[in-house]
């Protein structure tokens, strides 16, 4: 058995509390990322998971609490290296957020022209190399976002977010209104994405296939306002293989995708 010391966290989250108004999404939380974690966040809707992704990259600022980035309080940063620290952060939003008015050539080159310094010659052969890693012919480059095919639309939206070789991935829902072979080569980009080079990733989801196929660790997160006030937040850190046998019989309500008393609480809620 190896002796080796565990890796210092890339992301760590301390007493991490966030607020809206008079609503409560995310209460004490506490949650180490570790460099080259796969790391599966998964819950009900509206339990605060793409606010964890906001706030992770300083997106959001905690009401309470504070996110360490490789140790260093990112609500501490300059502007300017707060930005230096989203340039080694790659994001796939759930629409895939690209400019609408660019092509896709653009669109992949857009951060790399932002972060400067890199020639047009450099740029277009990144730009090649990044659509064809994420299975698109060349020939997509010049096409416009609204020509694509949703799941083209993601492919092209990682192909930008990993134009920067970035350290960190951060993915919000990634395959959400895929069909089930688009979903499984998204999941498959993300894995290949994980072979190629040493990137931490989280990954928002509610696809139980993409946290059996990526996840080398799931954090399942609870409505606040479903819990006690002593109540932890994260109901299940772990493997992804002890899910449908935890403990706690709400992660294993939630894997089994059953509404059972959910219905009748989200009836009667106010
Ligand atoms: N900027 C904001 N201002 C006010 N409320 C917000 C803001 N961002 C998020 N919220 C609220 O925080 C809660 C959690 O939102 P979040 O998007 O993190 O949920 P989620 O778990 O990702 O849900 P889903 O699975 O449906 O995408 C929601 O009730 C949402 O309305």
């Amino acid at each position: 058995m190896s002796d080796a010391p565990a890796p210092a966290p890339i992301v760590q989250l301390r007493g991490v509390s966030m607020q809206f108004g008079a609503q409560p999404v995310l209460a004490d939380i506490d949650l180490d990322i570790f460099p080259q974690d796969t790391l599966c966040v998964i819950g009900e809707s509206g339990c605060g998971k793409t606010v964890l992704l906001k706030l992770i990259v300083g997106l959001l600022k905690p009401t309470k609490g504070e996110v360490l980035f490789e140790n260093t309080p990112i609500h501490l940063l300059s502007e300017r290296n707060l930005t230096l620290l989203r340039l080694r952060v790659g994001f796939l939003f759930q629409q895939a957020a690209l400019f609408d008015s660019l092509n896709v050539f653009d669109n992949v080159a857009f951060g790399l022209r932002a972060k400067g310094g890199v020639s047009d010659a450099d740029i277009a052969a990144k730009v090649r190399e990044r659509i064809l890693e994420v299975g698109l012919p060349a020939s997509v480059e010049a096409k416009m976002p609204a020509e694509l095919s949703g799941g083209m639309r993601k492919r092209v939206g990682l192909a930008r977010a990993l134009a920067l070789d970035p350290d960190m991935m951060l993915y919000d829902e990634p395959t959400t209104g895929l069909d089930p072979i688009m979903t499984d080569v998204i999941n498959e980009l993300i894995l290949q994405t994980r072979a190629r080079r040493p990137v931490t990733s989280v990954i928002v989801t509610h696809e139980l296939r993409t946290v059996h196929k990526c996840a080398s660790r799931v954090v399942m997160l609870y409505p606040r306002s479903r819990l006690k006030p002593d109540d932890k937040q994260i109901l299940y850190d772990g493997p992804p293989t002890g899910l449908a046998h935890a403990d706690d019989a709400r992660v294993r309500q939630f894997v089994e995708g059953e509404a059972r008393d959910r219905l009748t609480e989200l009836r009667d809620a106010p």
